[in-house]
């Protein structure tokens, strides 16, 4: 297994011997000369048939309408821009930073290159300043300086740049990262292993803004080298503010418990949401921390390079830079240097923090602490106590994140790739515009149930003990907490951070009592109705370039609340979550709130057979995908919803509202068979269209959380085991093995002579996110290989052959595009760990997960 990452086909470019030390053996390994071969383009309209411009026209003029108005004349962004996707950049690798507090991301070559500090929008700039450059010195002398990049830019010219990627190569295991340099005719390996706080279960030092850069220098030469590493850092994220003047950097020492850390701090004053960045090194016995305070990086650079050449050293001014001009940037420089004897190794610590610990969101209109400030206070003061508190803490950190990962690692029944997805793929977690906030300290249970008043009785104390947590659906789709994606991605956030799965739940909870009547036009029917409903679950939490919370339903495409699932996914999620934490107290306030949702939901069963039917528009998660009558997919969630009912109602001992939904369950499994089952799978719905036929690769989904709540045999098998088998077979058979010869996961929807349903731009989809929960629900059901097989084609193409590690896209087509890049509903991929572990007869640990919630 390990052979895989070190032979993979990202490393047929590498030519070095050296394997780094303490490199993982599984996770993503590109060598540093790679290139993709084949490059995407984002899904636009140039690719839509026809027949759906024709289908469409409608809504791509109002979309184009809302566009201008809201670009041109509101001069504010998109929350989904469909006339200027985001470029495809094969580049990214794991970002830097804990949870909600802001991130940067690296590239796998090394580079500085995807932003987000302003919580949830993204900007794409690699700042070629910001880079780590090798010193390395034998008797007095240096006889190699490089700065660790391929790059050759044109600023900062001074220096020597394009270090050889043949000789280098990036290994990924999320939260850590590895780039492994052997320096070419020198004798010495280099090797930066990143390290970030995400710690599973952990909510204080997971919500912190730095990272760890720990240098290990293996010396294979038969003399002692002084070897320095220098970490350079533009004062800014590489936007325009970082030209708008005023910003300036001191050094700084910081020192406890006999520790001392010495750094660079940045000081980034732009008008809104002004941050401190800081670069720094470990000052242990034996390693010297030096600095640059202020250099041009838009300048040849030759001060600070000669400075490192002079003696390995730099010139550690003191005093403070004065404030840039307009115009100006400036930048910084710290670094580490230690001897390193013949044939031996040494370690040399760096790190990057950044504090903006108080933020507004695009509206600004209110002021909000991040979580990390209840631990170092919203002083704007942090960035010395948080990078000397990363660099004394990291080596427990990774003890913590080898304690979590290694039981999973060493498992040699699972395949390599999976090992990587399942730990890559929870960048989105952080990267996601992952923001993490704590609630005023005055703030009372009425000011977070809204005007309708929740009644939620532990709403304040989760909130103000774990405070809001909230990520994008997609970096492109930019609304927070899409609901009916979240259904899917929440698996990793109820294993991982149960406590924020919670709290997002409360809020959720908040929403669907309390409405917005403001009217305003749906872009898809062109149909005016209110933004927000009583009784139903929202869409999304809102927009991070509005007011999120306060104003919710950020997607105008369509009116959601004549959606089917979203309400559905509230209870599954619900009851998933307390069998999970065994949580009651959660339970019990969820209850009133899931049955005013199913309440509203029963209006759907139309005919009154115990199963609701779809509204013959695309009215749930496929949300170009039309749906008429009785569906496979909204059906089935809601057998499985009613089902939880019925068994929460137990829990609970509400015998009425058990019996109630009891009824409704025989009624609907009859109605469900009787108009779904064909005899071989479920029909995608009961319309008898051209394609009410259709293979859904999603239409177990219902089984799926009933399987993973252990509610799926004896008196709670809602579906005939032998119906589900056959199904998954089917699926199996047509939308995996006859799509793309076998390689590329599932289509959404094929056709029963094999040919993918082109009815819809979405039918004939690969969505990512939704292959992981099939593969997750074809493991429950013992389907064990096809379940990895149906995985590893969404794995490997997208991170093998498309070249999009760490933006896994919502959805591909088998040739030429792609759709919304770095989404929400891959993360998904951690219910098949739940599945496996229930195979295993592990259940998911509930000692981790406490009862009830503790009052502050
Ligand atoms: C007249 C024109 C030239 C023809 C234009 C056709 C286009 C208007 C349409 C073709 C493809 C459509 C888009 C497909 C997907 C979309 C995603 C959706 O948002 C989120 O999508 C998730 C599914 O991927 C869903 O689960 C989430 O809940 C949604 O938040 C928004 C609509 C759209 C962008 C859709 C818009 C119209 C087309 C571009």
């Amino acid at each position: 297994m390990a052979a895989e990452a070190a032979e993979g086909p990202l490393m047929r470019r590498y030519e070095g011997t050296a394997q780094g030390r303490g490199v993982a053996a599984d996770g993503w390994r590109v060598c540093l000369a790679h290139s993709f071969e084949e490059l995407r383009q984002p899904y636009g309209a140039g690719d839509v048939p026809f027949r759906d411009v024709l289908r469409h026209v409608g809504l791509g003029l109002r979309y184009f309408r809302w566009w201008i108005k809201k670009t041109l004349i509101e001069k504010k962004s998109a929350f989904i821009d469909l006339l200027c996707a985001v470029p495809l950049q094969q580049i990214y690798g794991c970002p830097l930073g804990g949870i909600g507090g802001g991130t940067i991301t690296r590239g796998w070559r090394g580079e500085f290159c995807r932003w987000q500090l302003n919580p949830g929008l993204y900007h794409y700039e690699t700042v070629i300043a910001n880079q780590f450059t090798v010193c390395l010195r034998c008797k007095g002398q240096t006889i190699y300086q490089q700065v660790l990049s391929v790059e050759r830019p044109s600023s900062l010219q001074g220096w020597n740049w394009g270090y050889c990627g043949h000789y280098a190569f990036y290994h990924a295991l999320y939260p850590r990262a590895w780039l492994v340099y052997e320096l070419p005719g020198q004798n010495v390996v280099l090797t930066c292993r990143q390290v970030s706080p995400v710690i599973p279960h952990d909510y204080k030092d997971s919500s912190l803004p730095v990272a760890v850069f720990v240098w290990e220098v293996d010396n294979g030469r038969d003399e002692d080298v002084e070897v320095s590493v220098m970490f350079s850092l533009q004062n800014g994220t590489g936007a325009k503010e970082d030209r708008s003047g005023g910003h300036w950097n001191e050094p700084f020492t910081f020192q406890k418990d006999g520790q001392r850390v010495a750094g660079v701090l940045l000081h980034h004053c732009p008008a809104v949401n002004p941050f401190t960045l800081a670069i720094s090194a470990w000052e242990k016995a034996g390693t010297g921390v030096t600095h640059v305070t202020a250099f041009n990086p838009m300048g040849l650079g030759r001060e600070v390079w000669q400075d490192l050449l002079q003696d390995g050293r730099l010139d550690s001014p003191t005093g403070k830079s004065r404030p840039t001009e307009k115009g100006e940037v400036t930048a910084a420089a710290v670094c580490a240097s230690c001897r390193v004897p013949a044939h031996g190794h040494r370690t040399l610590e760096l790190a990057l923090a950044w504090d903006m610990p108080c933020v507004h969101f695009g509206s600004k209109e209110k002021l909000h602490l991040r979580r990390y400030t209840r631990f170092f206070g919203s002083e704007g003061n942090a960035a010395p106590s948080l990078s000397h508190y990363a660099l004394t803490h990291y080596e427990e950190w990774e003890r913590k994140i080898e304690a979590w990962q290694n039981p999973i690692l060493e498992n040699s029944q699972l395949p390599s790739w999976y090992k990587s997805a399942l730990f890559n793929e929870l960048y989105f977690m952080t990267d996601g515009g992952t923001i993490w906030m704590e609630v005023p300290p005055d703030c009372c249970a009425e000011d977070l149930q809204g005007p309708a008043g929740a009644g939620l009785s532990h709403l304040l104390p989760v909130l103000r003990e774990y405070g809001r947590f909230a990520y994008l659906e997609g970096q492109e789709y930019r609304m927070y907490n899409t609901y009916d994606v979240h259904f899917y991605a929440s698996f990793a956030l109820v294993m991982l951070w149960p406590k924020l799965q919670i709290s997002l739940q409360y809020d959720i909870a908040v929403t669907v009592v309390n409405e917005d009547v403001q009217p305003r036009q749906y872009l898809m029917c062109g149909q005016t109705a209110q933004v927000k409903m009583k009784n139903v679950v929202p869409h999304d939490i809102g927009d991070p370039d509005d007011e999120p919370w306060q104003r919710v339903n950020a997607y105008l495409m369509h009116d959601t609340a004549d959606w089917k699932d979203l309400n559905l996914k509230f209870v599954l999620q619900v009851y998933r979550d307390y069998h999970l934490t065994h949580d009651s107290l959660y339970l019990r306030d969820m209850w009133p709130v899931c049955q005013a949702v199913m309440e509203s939901e029963l209006k759907f069963d139309t005919d009154n057979d115990g199963l609701i039917e779809n509204g013959g528009f695309a009215d749930q998660t496929y949300d170009a995908w039309v749906v008429h009558g009785a569906s496979a997919y909204c059906g089935g969630l809601w057998l499985a919803a009613v089902c939880m009912m019925c068994k929460m109602a137990e829990v609970l001992g509400d015998t009425k509202v058990r019996q109630k939904y009891l009824d409704i369950l025989n009624k609907g499994k009859e109605a469900f068979e009787r108009m779904l089952w064909n005899g071989k799978y479920y029909n995608y719905d009961s319309s008898g269209s051209d394609t009410s036929s259709s293979i859904m690769s999603d239409q177990c989904a219902g089984q799926w959380f009933l399987g993973a709540c252990g509610l799926d045999q004896g008196e709670f098998e809602v579906f005939p085991k032998s119906h589900i088998l056959s199904a998954l077979q089917t699926i199996f058979e047509n939308n995996v093995l006859g799509f793309a010869g076998g390689t590329m996961g599932a289509v959404n929807g094929m056709r029963p002579d094999g040919v993918p349903d082109t009815s819809s731009v979405q039918s004939n989809e690969v969505w990512i996110g939704v292959v992981y929960s099939l593969a997750a629900t074809m493991i429950q059901e013992g389907m064990v290989e096809e379940g990895f097989r149906t995985a590893e084609g969404c794995y490997r193409t997208v991170w093998e052959r498309l070249g999009m590690a760490f933006q896994t896209p919502e959805a591909y087509r088998e040739k030429k595009v792609y759709r919304s890049l770095a989404y929400m509903r891959p993360l998904s991929i951690w219910s098949m760990q739940l599945a496996l572990e229930r195979r295993a007869g592990r259940a998911p640990a509930p000692t981790q997960l406490p009862q009830g919630t503790p009052q502050p």
